[in-house]
């Protein structure tokens, strides 16, 4: 069982200060759905409303379809996951799993047998006997959330479950609970500082920042669309020009800077002044000018980064500008002092305003 949550113009008041502010979203039954933003900016104030744990100020939220407004947490078909596990050191593992079936009186057998599937559901088949210390952090986390998936909640809410684990087994982990969440069909709610995180995991993501929605859309759609200065920034690398906008048609721009005139897509600027906006991986280079949007500059740092290579220039008239190129022997690598042009595809720039914020 899967149910769909719905905050319709949610906020919550702390005081004076309003951690979030006139949230609307619908998230699916069976959906992994993740709010993605900076420290502060209200993810975790969303999560304990959909649990129960704080009421809004106003607003209405609805799980399943059923207005909870005054539904205490233990009634709530939601089971929260935080980083701190709190697993039980002294038990078994089946038995930390089974711990909620118990307090629901669920008969010994029942409880094993069910700790069991869930233990083969996470990947830990052979776990049920073993203690608490002798599973690794990712194996750990795999029990916490069969132990919340015992209880069969129709939504799963988790706050930066993977933050304390390491690199490798935070992107391991990833799949992990992707892949869990697609068994299950449970909705998840995941909320995360980390774009990489919700980009590779979710359905959708719910960017935020100072307690605003920024933009509700599929990872693909966040990052290539991005609605404005805001998203384009938390979720990716772009260099940026400020100038002024001429003759808008048909969805795009002249955008006059002093760095050159150029081409670009025109954002939903509702009426605030834009920036333009282009990902080094879209920043191409060339020793000749390109026909549009070109801009001569020099090379400054060449950074290895792996998959790709970053080109760190500067234009003649003082503009820093970065290029990715891919490190697949495809194109020639400048050196730092290389005179050429940078350029881009009117297609892959947009001009956007800053970010939907408190007025
Ligand atoms: N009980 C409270 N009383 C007063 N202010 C609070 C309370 N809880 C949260 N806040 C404030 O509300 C804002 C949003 O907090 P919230 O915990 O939702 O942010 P967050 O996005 O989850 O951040 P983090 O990633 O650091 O957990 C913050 O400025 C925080 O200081």
């Amino acid at each position: 069982m899967s149910a769909g949550i719905d905050l319709e113009n949610v906020c919550c008041d702390f005081g004076t200060f309003r951690a979030v502010d006139n949230a609307n979203v619908s998230i699916r039954p069976g959906e992994f759905f993740s709010f993605l933003g900076p420290s502060g900016c209200g993810k975790t104030t969303i999560l304990r409303m959909v649990s129960g744990f704080i009421e809004p100020t106003q607003g209405t939220i609805r799980i399943g379809g059923k207005d909870v407004k005054g539904t205490r947490p233990n009634q709530r078909p939601t089971a929260l996951i935080f980083q701190n596990l709190a697993l039980f050191p002294l038990m078994p593992i089946w038995e930390n799993i089974a711990f909620g079936l118990e307090v629901r009186g669920v008969d010994k057998a029942t409880r094993r047998r069910r700790a069991e599937e869930l233990l083969k559901l996470v990947d830990l088949p052979d776990a049920a006997d073993k203690m608490v210390s002798q599973l690794s952090g990712g194996q750990k986390q795999r029990v916490a959330i069969a132990r919340a998936l015992a209880v069969e909640p129709s939504v799963m809410l988790l706050d930066e479950p993977l933050s304390a684990l390491d690199l490798k087994l935070r992107q391991h982990m990833r799949a992990e609970l992707r892949a869990i969440q697609k068994r299950t069909g449970v909705t998840f709610i995941y909320i995360t500082h980390d774009q990489g995180e919700a980009l590779a995991m979710s359905d959708r993501v719910g960017v935020m920042s100072q307690g605003r929605i920024q933009q509700i859309a599929d990872p693909r759609e966040i990052y290539n669309n991005p609605v404005n200065g805001f998203v384009a920034s938390f979720v990716g690398e772009n260099n940026i020009f400020q100038g002024e906008i001429q003759n808008p048609s048909g969805g795009m721009a002249r955008y006059v800077t002093p760095h050159g005139t150029f081409r670009a897509r025109l954002g939903d600027l509702g009426g605030m002044p834009g920036k333009l906006y282009v990902r080094p991986e879209h920043t191409l280079i060339s020793a000749t000018p390109a026909e549009e949007n070109s801009i001569p500059v020099t090379v400054g740092d060449v950074s290895f980064e792996g998959s790709f290579i970053a080109i760190h220039a500067t234009s003649d008239t003082g503009a820093h500008l970065t290029a990715e190129i891919r490190n697949d022997g495809s194109a020639t690598v400048p050196e730092r002092g290389a005179k050429l042009y940078m350029s881009f595809a009117p297609e892959r720039a947009a001009i956007l305003p800053d970010a939907n914020v408190r007025g």
